[in-house]
């Protein structure tokens, strides 16, 4: 997909996949494009080129939205909230209560919107999504808010959506709240996808993590050694198929001061900030 708005190239020729039993996540810096590819799967929004394919086995299949907290009326209580969205989208009014327990949002059901905290409200846009008991789930940003309660409740209901068959696609930029629950990890920088991968590749890999006082001495024991390296932070790194000892020893070697090390596998924060590195350089890797 491509899009623009006046002069601004919000996507330059997005393509990826959504598959069905996964979670996908899509990540990417502030004005990186992940709202318009939401919009636009969602025909919010008309783009300039591209589609949105769905593989359609039982005609057209029906997609859960989950909105930003600030969508709700704050003068409705929850439960009237979801029987009027039930109404509008055709669902059956018998699902609000199922929807609003499933939340965590059974005892706050009669309670006003505006009594609710951020969290509840996006418990509550959550609770929404699950209404027309949808084939596919899109969900923004929906960790916003939520406490370290609703942080595990939402993994496990997002990798048990997926587990039943439904394709799950979530952007946010909480790394650490995506590492247990994503399959698929999609990284967008400047409207293109820079990175796309399974996340079970990335726990594949074996390292050492390090944090060292100078990053331009450890990029030249790197480069000398032959080192393959991501970049994980300003003076963060992850050094692969390195053992602890070896890393250690070779930079103390070299004098290079280090703060923090231990052996670790892949993780979707190496994946992203390694992704954005090397699109800035030029260099798109897949
Ligand atoms: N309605 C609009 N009019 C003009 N420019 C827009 C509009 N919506 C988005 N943009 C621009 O398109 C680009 C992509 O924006 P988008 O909101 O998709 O990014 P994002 O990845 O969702 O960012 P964030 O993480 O900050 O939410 C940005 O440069 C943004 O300024």
């Amino acid at each position: 997909m491509s899009k623009s708005y006046g002069s601004v190239r919000a996507l330059k020729g997005v393509s990826f996949t959504v598959p069905d039993g996964e979670v996908s996540c899509l990540v990417g810096r502030n004005g990186a494009g992940k709202t318009t590819v939401i919009k636009a799967l969602l025909g919010l929004i008309a783009v300039d080129a591209g589609s949105l394919r769905m593989n359609a086995r039982e005609g057209a299949r029906r997609i859960g939205v989950v909105f930003g907290p600030e969508y709700w009326v704050g003068s409705r209580t929850g439960e009237q909230s979801l029987k009027a969205l039930a109404l509008a989208i055709g669902a059956s009014t018998s699902r609000v209560p199922v929807c609003l327990d499933e939340a965590g949002l059974g005892d706050a059901a009669r309670r006003r919107v505006r009594s609710y905290s951020l969290g509840m409200r996006q418990r509550l846009s959550i609770a929404a999504a699950l209404l027309g008991e949808p084939d596919n789930l899109i969900l923004d940003e929906p960790f916003v808010g939520l406490d370290p309660e609703g942080v595990r409740w939402l993994g496990d209901l997002l990798r048990d959506l997926a587990r039943e068959g439904r394709a799950v696609l979530v952007s946010s930029h909480l790394l650490a709240e995506l590492e247990s629950v994503g399959d698929r990890v999609i990284v967008l920088n400047d409207g293109r996808v820079v990175a796309d991968r399974p996340v079970a590749d990335l726990r594949q890999i074996q390292g050492v993590r390090l944090r060292v006082h100078d990053s331009e001495r450890f990029s030249d024991v790197a480069a000398r050694r032959g080192w393959q390296v991501e970049r994980a932070g300003r003076d963060s790194w992850f050094v692969i198929g390195v053992s602890l000892d070896e890393a250690i020893r070779a930079l103390a070697e070299a004098g290079v001061g280090i703060e923090e090390a231990a052996a670790s596998r892949g993780t979707i924060s190496d994946f992203y900030f390694d992704a954005v590195a090397r699109s800035r350089e030029g260099d798109v890797a897949r």
